[in-house]
C-alpha cells in the first residue's frame, strides 16, 4: 500500500526535527535523493554523466535549495551545471556550494529571459526547483514566464525532473496553477504528497518516486493511500473449500431499461466476472431478455426488492429519470439497509443524505450535478460538521455551484466534500480514480488507461463493485486484519474494484483500443495473475532502494 500525505502534513513531520536542528541534514537527504535519481535517469538513456547537461531552475526557498545542493552534486560528478535563480536570490549554503562544484548561475530577468529559455531547452535534464510545499499559488513574473515559453515551444528532448513537486502544483490537493512544467519524473521527499495521486496534479507528475529523509515516524494518517497488488492478493475473496454460492455472495442488480439494456448485461458481466456467487437480475423484459442471451448464469426476475433475497444491490447504470419502476427498485434497495452501488441514474434518484455502506459512482460530470443538487436543498445541512471545515467546503469552485470544470480541477476536495455531503461512499471515476469514505480514509487508483474511457466502461465497474460488496461486505475479520478500520471497509471495498477493473482494462487494451466487455472477459485471469503480480513487484521493490510508499 502507497500512502500519501499532504505537503502540510509533511512540514509538520519535519518540525521536530528542524527544532533539533537536523534541517541541513534533511536537506542533505533530499537532495542527495535527487542527484541519484538524475544520474540513474541519465544511466538509463545510455548517457555519460560527464557532458551530459543539468539546467536547475532555482527559487529562493529550501525547495530551489534543494535543487542547488543536487545540482552541486552532480557537477562534482562531471555534469555540465546550469541555475536559473527565478527569484533573484536563492538558498544561500546550497548557492555556495553549488559555485564552488562550478556550476554556472544566472538571474532570471526581464531581459535574460529569451537567452535563459533557449539555454534550459536545450539542456538534457531540467530540474524543476522553483516552488515545494512553502509555495501560495503558482508560479509568478518571469518564472511563470519562462516556464510558459517552455511549455508553448517544447523542451526538444530535455527531461524534466520535479523536485518533491511540480512548482504550481499544491501538494495538498492536487490543484495546479498554470503554467506547471509537466515532469517525466517527481523526486518527492520524505513521503509522497496527496496532490501527486490525485487529478490533476497527477498529470503533471509523471513517475513518482519517493525519497526517505527521516521523518517517516512522525507522519500522521496518510490523506490518501492506493492499493498495490500486494493488497488485492491479501483482501480479494477466495472460496473456502464448503462454500456454496449462497454462501459467497449474491449480487441484485437493478439496471438497464428499455432503451439501455445492455448497460444491464455489462454490470451483470462485470459481477459475475468479478467472482459473485449468484447473480438475481430484476428490470423490465426487454433488458432482462438482453441480459439472458449474453449472461445464461444470471437469474431473472420482475420481483420486487423485498422478495428477493441478496448480500448487496447494484442499481441505476443505464436507468433514465422516466424508468419509474426501476427508480423505485433502487430507493428500495437503498432503504433496505444492505450495501449498495448506485451508479448512473440512480444518483438523482437517492435521498440526499445515506450510509457510508452505500457507494455512489459518479464521473465528474455526474458528481457535479449531485453537487448541485445537494447544494440546492434547502436544508443544506446535510453535510457533517467534519466538513464543513474542510478546503473544499470553503472553495469557492463548489460555494457559489458545480460544473464538470470545477470538479476535474478540484477531484481530491469534491469527492470528500460529496461523502461528506451524502454521508455515503463516493468513487469518483477518471483516469486517477479517488474514494472517500464520510470519515476519513481516502484512496486512489491509476491502474487503467485511457482507452477504458469507452462506452459501458462504467457499467462493469459497477457490477465489480458490487460482486465485491456482496462477497466482502460482512467481512468484518478481513479488512480489520489489514489494518483498515471496519467502518470504513466499503471505500476500501470500491478502490479495490476500481484496482481490478484498471488492470483488467490494461490488459484487454494490450495497448489498443477495448471494448467494455473485453473487460469482464479478461478480468478472471487478471484477477488469477494478482498474486504473480504481487510477487513481482515485491522483488521489484527489493531491487529499487527507495520506492513508491
Ligand atoms: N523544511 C525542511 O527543512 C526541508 C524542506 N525541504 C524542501 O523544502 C521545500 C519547502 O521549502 P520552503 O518552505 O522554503 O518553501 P518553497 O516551496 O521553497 O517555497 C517558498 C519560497 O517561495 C516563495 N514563494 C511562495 N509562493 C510563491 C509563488 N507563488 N511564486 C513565487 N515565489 C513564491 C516564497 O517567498 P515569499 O512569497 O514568501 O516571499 C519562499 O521564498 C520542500 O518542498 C522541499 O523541497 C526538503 O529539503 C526537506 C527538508
Ligand atoms: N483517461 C482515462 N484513463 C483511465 N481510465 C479512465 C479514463 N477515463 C475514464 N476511465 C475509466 O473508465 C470508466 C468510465 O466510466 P463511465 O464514465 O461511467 O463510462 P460509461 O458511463 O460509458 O460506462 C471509469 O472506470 C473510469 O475511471
Ligand atoms: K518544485
Amino acid at each position: 500500500m502507497i500512502s500519501a500525505y499532504t505537503g502540510t502534513q509533511i512540514r509538520a513531520a519535519e518540525e521536530p526535527l528542524l527544532a533539533a536542528g537536523m534541517g541541513a541534514v534533511l536537506m542533505q537527504r533530499a537532495s542527495q535523493g535527487l542527484a541519484n535519481a538524475v544520474i540513474r535517469e541519465l544511466q538509463a538513456r545510455g548517457r555519460k554523466l560527464y557532458g551530459a547537461s543539468v539546467a536547475v531552475l532555482a527559487g529562493k526557498g529550501n525547495n530551489g535549495g534543494d535543487g542547488l545542493f543536487a545540482a552541486a552534486l552532480l557537477a562534482a560528478r562531471g555534469v555540465r551545471t546550469t541555475a536559473v535563480l527565478t527569484g533573484g536570490a536563492a538558498h544561500p549554503e546550497a548557492l555556495a556550494a553549488f559555485e564552488r562544484a562550478g556550476g554556472r548561475v544566472h538571474i532570471l530577468t526581464d531581459s535574460t529571459l529569451n537567452r535563459l529559455t533557449a539555454e534550459v531547452a536545450r539542456a538534457d535534464v531540467v530540474i524543476d526547483a522553483v516552488l515545494g510545499t512553502g509555495a501560495k499559488g503558482g508560479l509568478r513574473g518571469t518564472a511563470a514566464a519562462l516556464a510558459g515559453r517552455l511549455l508553448y515551444s517544447g523542451l526538444g528532448g530535455s527531461l524534466v525532473v520535479a523536485c518533491d513537486v511540480p512548482s504550481g502544483m499544491d501538494a495538498d490537493t492536487g490543484e495546479v496553477h498554470a503554467p506547471v512544467l509537466s515532469a517525466d519524473l517527481t523526486v518527492t521527499f520524505g513521503a509522497a504528497k496527496a496532490g501527486l495521486l490525485a487529478d490533476p496534479g497527477a498529470d503533471h507528475a509523471g513517475r513518482v518516486h519517493v525519497v526517505p529523509i527521516g521523518i517517516e515516524e512522525n507522519l500522521p494518517w496518510p490523506a490518501l493511500r492506493r492499493f498495490e497488488a500486494g493488497d488485492l492478493f491479501r483482501l480479494l475473496p477466495r472460496p473456502g473449500r464448503r462454500s456454496h454460492k449462497y454462501s459467497r455472495g449474491v449480487l441484485g442488480v437493478v439496471a438497464g431499461s428499455a432503451d439501455y439494456p445492455g448497460a444491464a448485461v455489462l454490470a451483470c458481466r462485470g459481477a459475475l466476472a468479478a467472482g459473485v456467487g449468484m447473480v438475481r437480475y430484476l428490470g423490465p423484459p426487454e433488458a432482462a431478455q438482453a441480459v439472458r442471451q449474453s449472461c445464461p448464469e444470471v437469474v431473472c426476475s420482475a420481483s420486487s426488492v423485498a422478495d428477493t433475497h441478496v448480500q448487496a444491490w447494484l442499481v441505476g447504470s443505464g436507468m433514465g429519470p422516466s424508468d419509474a419502476e426501476q427508480l423505485q427498485r433502487a430507493r428500495d434497495a437503498v432503504e433496505s439497509g444492505l450495501p449498495v452501488i448506485a451508479d448512473a441514474g440512480a444518483l438523482p434518484a437517492l435521498p440526499a443524505v445515506l450510509a457510508p455502506h452505500v457507494v455512489l459512482t459518479p464521473h465528474a460530470g455526474e458528481l457535479a450535478s449531485l453537487l448541485e443538487r445537494l447544494r440546492s436543498i434547502p436544508d443544506g445541512s446535510a453535510a457533517d460538521s467534519r466538513f464543513t471545515e474542510s478546503p473544499a467546503a470553503e472553495s469557492p469552485a463548489f460555494g457559489q455551484g458545480a460544473d464538470r470544470a470545477a470538479v476535474e480541477a478540484h477531484t481530491l476536495g469534491a469527492v470528500r466534500y460529496a461523502a461528506g455531503l451524502t454521508e455515503a461512499t463516493v468513487l469518483l471515476k477518471g483516469a486517477t480514480t479517488l474514494v472517500a469514505s464520510p470519515f476519513q480514509d481516502f484512496y486512489s487508483q491509476a491502474d487503467g488507461v485511457p482507452w477504458l474511457a469507452s462506452a459501458g466502461s462504467g457499467d462493469v465497474l459497477a457490477g465489480i463493485i458490487g460482486a465485491l460488496l456482496a462477497q466482502l461486505g460482512s467481512d468484518v475479520g478481513r479488512f480489520r486484519d489489514a489494518g483498515i478500520d471496519p467502518d470504513e471497509r466499503w471505500a476500501a471495498i470500491a478502490a479495490l474494484a476500481a484496482s481490478l477493473h484498471g488492470l483488467a482494462g490494461t490488459t484487454a487494451s494490450a495497448g489498443g483500443p477495448l471494448t467494455a466487455g473485453r473487460i469482464a472477459d479478461v478480468l478472471p485471469e487478471v484477477w488469477g495473475k494478482v498474486s504473480t503480480l504481487s510477487i513481482r513487484l515485491a522483488q521489484e521493490r527489493n531491487s529499487h532502494p527507495h520506492p513508491l510508499r
